[in-house]
């Protein structure tokens, strides 16, 4: 039974609002929508059935909200700009990227979500530069994966250099000139030796990855140490139910079979020499033993943290939206 408040007390509010895809959509106002459905395909992940008609009703309004957050954020440094006095002096507090992270499961399409943002927010004139990156550059190497015993744990917040995922984002937060990041292949399913993306001074960074949201590592000494988000300006958690997300999974493990894993240098080409039963096999083990469980241990719980929670159904059509007031 609901425990109610006494009387004459406020039940306390809840920090968010919900919307049905009806009230999200009517939000985008006259927000243009500046991609073709040609550009739609290609920026869309494999599997991902979004089209240009999801693209206007559910990620312009996103868009829109995106701009006035990005020009009420500057406002705000602005006056913390003449709070410390000469900006140039304070290190230039105004021209701070904003940042975006993006979080979710494997397979539920935040690659995607990140570039259908990247391509939609850099078509705005105050913000036209939008970088965007993923954290997969931050795993380990599979060397030292193997070395720690973590080669099933690929994904799992122990599984990066953490430390490092973090200073990249406060570097260009703090409006380096050039920072640069590790690379990671799925094709080779390791980080290249060597190879490094560059980010310059972008007026939005978007970082997406499964634990962009996960709270900060407890620091030496009691010494509290800055968790990643604590760089973000906003945050996108895109939900699914679990089983949709597996199916997901599943059905891209099963083109990648007829695609990318064909590629003598993939680390799956074993998958293309064994009957698609067998392949199939393997990638449900992966979902429950690797990917389903980090979703529940540590993706999941962060969930809530996320100032905007997109829920898709089963064809990958947003079907609500949550949105942090409070
Ligand atoms: N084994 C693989 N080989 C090639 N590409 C892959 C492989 N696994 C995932 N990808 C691609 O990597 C990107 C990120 O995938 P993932 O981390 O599952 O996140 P999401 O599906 O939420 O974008 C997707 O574009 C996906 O198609
Ligand atoms: C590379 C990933 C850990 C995702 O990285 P992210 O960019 O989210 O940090 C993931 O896509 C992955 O490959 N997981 C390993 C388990 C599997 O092969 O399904």
């Amino acid at each position: 039974m609901p425990i109610l408040p006494p009387a004459g007390e406020l039940a306390p509010a809840s920090p968010y609002v919900d919307l049905d895809r009806e009230s999200w959509s009517g939000l985008r106002e006259r927000t243009p929508l500046p991609l073709t459905a040609e550009e739609v395909e290609q920026l869309r992940g494999l599997g991902d059935e979004i089209d240009l008609d999801e693209v206007r009703e559910m990620y312009l309004p996103i868009s829109r909200l995106l701009n006035l957050y990005v020009g009420a954020v500057h406002g705000l440094r602005g006056a913390l700009g003449t709070f410390l006095g000469d900006p140039a002096e304070t290190g230039g507090v105004r021209e701070t990227p904003f940042v975006i992270g993006i979080a979710g499961s494997v397979a539920v399409g935040k690659s995607t979500t990140a570039r259908l943002l990247r391509a939609l927010l850099a078509r705005w004139p105050e913000h036209p530069r939008v970088e965007l990156v993923t954290t997969d550059g931050f795993l380990l190497p599979n060397a030292e994966l193997e070395r720690r015993g973590l080669m099933q744990r690929k994904g799992f917040p122990e599984s990066y250099d953490r430390r490092a995922l973090t200073r990249f984002v406060a570097d260009i937060k703090s409006g380096r000139d050039e920072v640069t990041a590790p690379v990671y292949s799925h094709l080779v399913y390791d980080i290249v030796p060597g190879e490094r993306a560059v980010v310059h001074r972008p007026d939005i960074l978007i970082v997406e990855g499964l634990n962009v949201l996960q709270p900060a590592l407890p620091g030496q000494d009691g010494r509290t140490r800055m968790a990643l988000a604590d760089y973000f300006d906003f945050s996108i958690y895109v939900d699914a139910r679990e089983s949709d997300i597996e199916q997901w999974y599943l059905a891209r493990f099963r083109k990648l079979r007829d695609t990318a894993f064909t590629d003598p240098s993939s680390y799956f080409r074993r998958f293309t020499e064994v009957s698609e039963q067998e392949a199939l096999d393997f990638a449900r083990g992966a979902w429950a033993n690797i990917n389903r469980l980090n979703l529940i241990e540590n993706v999941l719980p962060t969930r809530g943290r996320a100032t905007l929670v997109l829920r898709k159904g089963a064809d990958h059509r947003i079907e609500r939206v949550r949105l942090r007031k409070l």
